[in-house]
């Protein structure tokens, strides 16, 4: 902490003579600066291929477990609880590959246990179907051989009938009692469609088939209804007189029952009813679960069968929110009879995983089947893509779907071209065209902002700054904060008031800065009502990094001293004034170079993480800062105002580094006295 402290105040004293210069600074000089500060030219070297001369030399394995891309331990979990056939709760982020996870376990549990169900009329109790479990592919066979009697029965039935009929009708007409023989006609053509042998309406219904099957089922059951996932019984408005379908031809069977000895797969679980989730637990216990109508006003609800086989291993996912809604019993039973796993959403930057990287392009490519093969500048794009989506910079992103989805419209943009190979150009134009809803919101509510003149991105204002923010996962957003201070109506202390949903972390940035103020420069904020706002904020905004930019800009108005409207910021700010790291470092500072901003402030530790596009290199400054007196140094427009209160300030970083070696000094607050 020490060291990080004395090194920051050089840094400082390193940027503040370079600033000297920095009116005319050219393009280059701008590059040189910011690769010096976040090592531009270490930035994505590319990969040796080797003898690939594109994705099409790139072996996709066969099983799909093997497909799974920077899982490691989830899937080395994964291969244990198949073995075992253990339940398994998966919790990440969506689209880095729970299902796939779950199909793949499927694959590796063993396909020769399989088992068909049938389902027989109770010539004892109407109401009580029979169940009875055959081995996989008999099934069929069984009912093959039933609807086969039918069969000869009904050709011999119609044969008799039509030889009565004959007979009758001649007999009518040598008699001369023609319309006697036609009722007579009509009277055994009655008889003989009521005439059904026992044996034969007897025969059974196929419930669950897996005669064809190479794998165990995988089943997603996910916002199935109580109906599609228990089994139900339908509904026969012609019960009464024996007219009606027999009841074992209307029992359905649900996804517990097609995932017997198989894998039932449920997302989203918590959003599941508490009474859904508490029969799928006692269906877990007893590995069977008797079929009856879910409607209670349903002809189905009196039919209840034997108890039907489901002896299915769960695979449940969600993100980490889920947990709030899953019955307390199911999460337990899992935890007893299985393993939780927390999946990763970004994996190392390393040479053996960017090649995992290129098989992933390869799997997408094989699956998708339209598109053509990528060749390796493209893949280098792709890998550069996961670089910045990961948002870390020694990271590739594992939220895969969403990558794919570039790789296929990369595909279509070659494609469409009629290029034998994808380019890195096509991956490039692909991107414009892949852009997400928030990217979209983001990069017109800059173009709005301009139009309608909410921020300008020159001069200086007293008391507004422009914040940065991200929507959605990925898409910076300029934050406009305007802070008025105005002495305190009442004579106890003054407010915070601060608008929107961003009001909370405003409170508490103010209330942070607060004792910080009052400590080195004297002023006591609680004689002031302060108000803060955001400007057009989209409501989407998350708002965590916006307590540096809330902090400024309320100091730039009870300090009367304007802010560069030049420059932007981000950071999360301490109680202790250090500037802690945020998401999203790449995007914002994109937003911002894109909205015109010449320099952006961002915390020293988010440098590692800043993966801009080349572009936006020629058009931005980024000044890394570690307290709250780097930021206003950097952000306040000189002047003898400005000089002193940072002089003030300034005083914090020097005080805390002089706490002694090996002292938590986050115990020990100077003290100013
Ligand atoms: N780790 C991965 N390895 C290889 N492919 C992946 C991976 N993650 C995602 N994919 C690709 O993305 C597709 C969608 O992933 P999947 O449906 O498994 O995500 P998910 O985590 O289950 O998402 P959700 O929670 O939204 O259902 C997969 O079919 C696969 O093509």
């Amino acid at each position: 902490m020490k060291i990080d402290k004395i090194d920051s105040d050089k840094y400082n004293v390193k940027i503040n003579k370079d600033e000297e210069n920095d009116e005319n600074i050219s393009e280059e000089e701008l590059v040189e600066k910011n690769s010096e500060r976040y090592n531009l030219e270490e930035e994505n070297p590319m990969l040796d291929y080797g003898n690939i001369g594109s994705s099409e030399d790139i072996e996709v394995p066969p099983l799909l477990i093997d497909q799974v891309i920077g899982h490691e331990e989830s899937v080395e979990t994964i291969k244990k609880a198949a073995k075992q056939r253990r339940n398994v709760l998966l919790i990440g982020d969506p689209g880095v590959g729970k299902s796939m996870i779950a199909k793949g376990m499927a694959e590796l549990l063993p396909p020769e246990v399989l088992q068909d169900i049938l389902v027989y009329p109770n010539a004892e109790d109407n109401n009580n179907p029979l169940i009875r479990p055959v081995p996989a592919g008999d099934g069929k066979k069984i009912v093959m051989a039933s609807k086969h009697n039918e069969k000869g029965y009904g050709e011999k039935k119609t044969l008799i009938t039509v030889f009565l009929i004959i007979g009758v009708m001649a007999l009518g007409f040598v008699y001369n009692q023609i319309l006697i023989a036609l009722l007579a006609c009509l009277f055994i053509f009655f008889i003989s469609m009521q005439i059904k042998p026992q044996n034969i309406s007897m025969g059974p219904k196929l419930l669950v088939s897996n005669g064809e099957k190479r794998f165990a089922p995988f089943v997603d059951g996910t916002g199935a209804h109580a109906g599609a996932l228990l089994g139900d019984v339908r509904h026969d408005p012609y019960q009464s007189g024996g007219l009606g379908t027999p009841a074992h031809e209307r029992v359905e069977s649900g996804m517990i029952h097609k995932a017997n000895r198989g894998v039932l797969y449920i997302d989203e679980i918590g959003t599941m009813s508490m009474k859904t989730q508490q029969e799928l637990l006692s269906a877990m216990q007893e590995k069977k679960y008797s079929i009856t109508g879910q409607s209670e006003n349903s002809s189905g609800a009196m039919v209840h069968t034997q108890a039907v086989p489901c002896d299915f291993v769960l695979v449940a996912s969600g993100n980490i929110q889920v947990l709030e809604g899953m019955h307390i019993a199911m999460r337990s039973r899992i935890r007893g009879y299985g393993y939780e796993v927390f999946m990763k959403d970004s994996m190392d930057d390393t040479e053996e995983n960017r090649k995992k990287l290129i098989q992933f392009v390869a799997q997408e490519i094989k699956n998708d089947g339209r598109i053509p093969h990528f060749n390796p500048e493209a893949l280098d794009e792709i890998i550069k893509e996961a670089k910045r989506r990961a948002g870390k910079k020694d990271a590739l992103t594992l939220k895969l779907r969403d990558l794919g989805g570039l790789v296929r419209a990369a595909g279509d943009v070659a494609k469409e071209e009629g290029a034998k190979y994808v380019t890195s150009e096509h991956v490039v134009t692909a991107k414009k065209y892949s852009r997400t809803l928030e990217q979209q919101i983001a990069d017109r509510s800059i173009v709005q902002r301009k139009e309608y003149a909410v921020f300008h991105p020159t001069g200086g204002k007293i008391g507004m700054v422009n914040g940065l923010s991200v929507i959605g996962d990925r898409s910076g957003l300029m934050l406009p904060i305007a802070a008025e201070a105005a002495p305190a109506q009442s004579t106890r202390e003054g407010k915070i008031i601060a608008t929107g949903k961003l009001g909370e972390i405003a409170k508490e940035s103010v209330q942070n800065v607060s004792a910080l103020i009052k400590k080195h420069t004297g002023t006591d904020i609680s004689q002031y009502d302060i108000h803060v706002q955001f400007l057009q904020t989209y409501d989407g905004v998350e708002g965590d990094s916006a307590s540096v930019s809330i902090a400024a800009a309320v100091i730039s108005a009870i300090e009367e001293i304007p802010a560069d409207q030049t420059v932007a910021l981000t950071g999360s700010l301490s109680v202790r004034g250090d500037v802690l790291p945020i998401g999203g470092a790449t995007s914002k500072i994109e937003a911002a170079a894109e909205a015109g901003i010449k320099k952006v402030i961002i915390p020293r530790s988010n440098m590692k993480d800043v993966m801009i596009e080349k572009k936006y290199e020629e058009e931005v400054e980024i000044i890394p800062v570690d307290t709250l007196s780097d930021v206003l140094e950097n952000i306040l427009i000189e002047g003898s105002k400005k000089s002193k209160l940072v002089e003030k300030m300034k005083a914090i970083g020097t005080a805390v580094t002089k706490v002694p070696e090996g002292v938590n000094n986050s115990y020990n607050t100077p003290n100013k006295s």
